[in-house]
């Protein structure tokens, strides 16, 4: 992709953008989807050798909700989420009418299924033979991507069977309720949405947009990337970065990154990264609800979990 590619204008960029016009990501695809266990799922692999400091890939959310940590704290919150997912579930069972598909493409639900098996089977938005016999993780998961590029996966079908069988099996004649699906959903925003914080956000209540100010920190936009909700958990490591996570994110155009648009993600290194080898960040301190299976818990000799603080 060219460097002025999708509103990076480098002449518009003010006096100094060499320093990230260096570190801009490249045109050779960077990023890859792979299999990690059973467990972990899916994760994002470097496709080449990454410098320290590059922007691997840029991305475009694909849904937008409001978020709060303690999801049911908040209610607006709640019917939000939930009503973005039911704009979701509507486009999906009316993938050619168009009254009914303003917000999701035939193309996004296919993406968001490809990307959220489990998601899809345990909120039924897609009937779950439609998971097993879909083409694993084609290349339409990179359609969200404005700079850099996307290599494909290499999952295998045993490894997306071993992975979905666990919900999608069980689940053949499933007929959620809505709480299932209310429950489904939050479960979703909470393990793949980033917090784009805002002192204003704007929420999707009863299908009208309406802004809703934030009266404190705990309110912000959610959005979700379908290349970048695959990227794994990694403890810091004490001693040596080496061992520890390899990138950063951020949301929206800061002084560091001025090519990227309000909401977009921008992906880092922040460290150089072999071919093959995972991509991954390190969630913070919040509570994660999995147990850590990273490479810095698996190679600090002590049990496993324990770099996270809370699991
Ligand atoms: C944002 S998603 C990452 C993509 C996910 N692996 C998938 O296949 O959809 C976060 C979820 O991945 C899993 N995960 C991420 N990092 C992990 C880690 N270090 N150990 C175990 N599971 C992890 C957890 O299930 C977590 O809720």
């Amino acid at each position: 992709m060219a460097d002025t590619a999708a509103g990076f204008d480098a002449s518009k960029q003010g006096k100094a953008p060499d320093a990230f016009l260096a570190k801009h990501p490249k045109d050779s695809p960077a990023v890859r989807i792979g299999f990690v266990n059973s467990t972990v799922g899916y994760g994002l692999f470097a496709a080449r050798k990454i410098v320290k400091e590059e922007y691997i890939f840029h991305e475009e959310p694909i849904l937008k909700a409001l978020f709060n940590e303690k999801f049911s704290s908040d209610k607006r919150i709640v019917d939000s989420q939930y009503q973005v997912y039911k704009d979701m579930a509507a486009a999906a069972d009316r993938p050619n009418d168009k009254r009914h598909n303003n917000h999701f493409s035939t193309s996004d639900m296919k993406a968001l299924q490809t990307a959220f098996p489990n998601f899809a089977a345990k909120t039924g938005v897609f009937p779950p033979h439609f998971a097993a016999t879909h083409p694993i993780l084609d290349n339409d998961l990179g359609m969200y991507l404005v700079h850099g590029r996307f290599d494909g996966s290499t999952i295998t079908r045993e490894e997306y069977e071993a992975y979905s069988a666990a919900v999608v099996v069980p689940r053949v004649n499933f007929v959620p309720t809505e709480a299932d699906i209310r429950e489904a959903c939050l479960d979703f925003f909470k393990h793949y949405a980033f917090e784009d914080m805002r002192k204003t956000v704007v929420a999707r209540v009863a299908g009208v947009d309406a802004a809703i100010p934030s009266s404190s920190n705990a309110s912000s936009n959610a959005c979700i990337y379908l290349l970048g909700s695959l990227i794994n958990h990694c403890c810091t490591h004490k001693y040596t970065e080496e061992k520890g996570p390899n990138c950063t994110w951020r949301i929206g155009s800061t002084g560091l990154v001025r090519f990227i648009r309000d909401k977009h993600i921008a992906v880092q290194a922040t460290r150089d990264i072999r071919e093959g080898e995972q991509l991954t960040w390190d969630y913070g301190k919040r509570e994660k609800g999995f147990v850590c299976e990273c490479e810095t818990c698996k190679t600090s000799g002590v049990i496993i979990g324990i770099g996270c603080g809370i699991v």
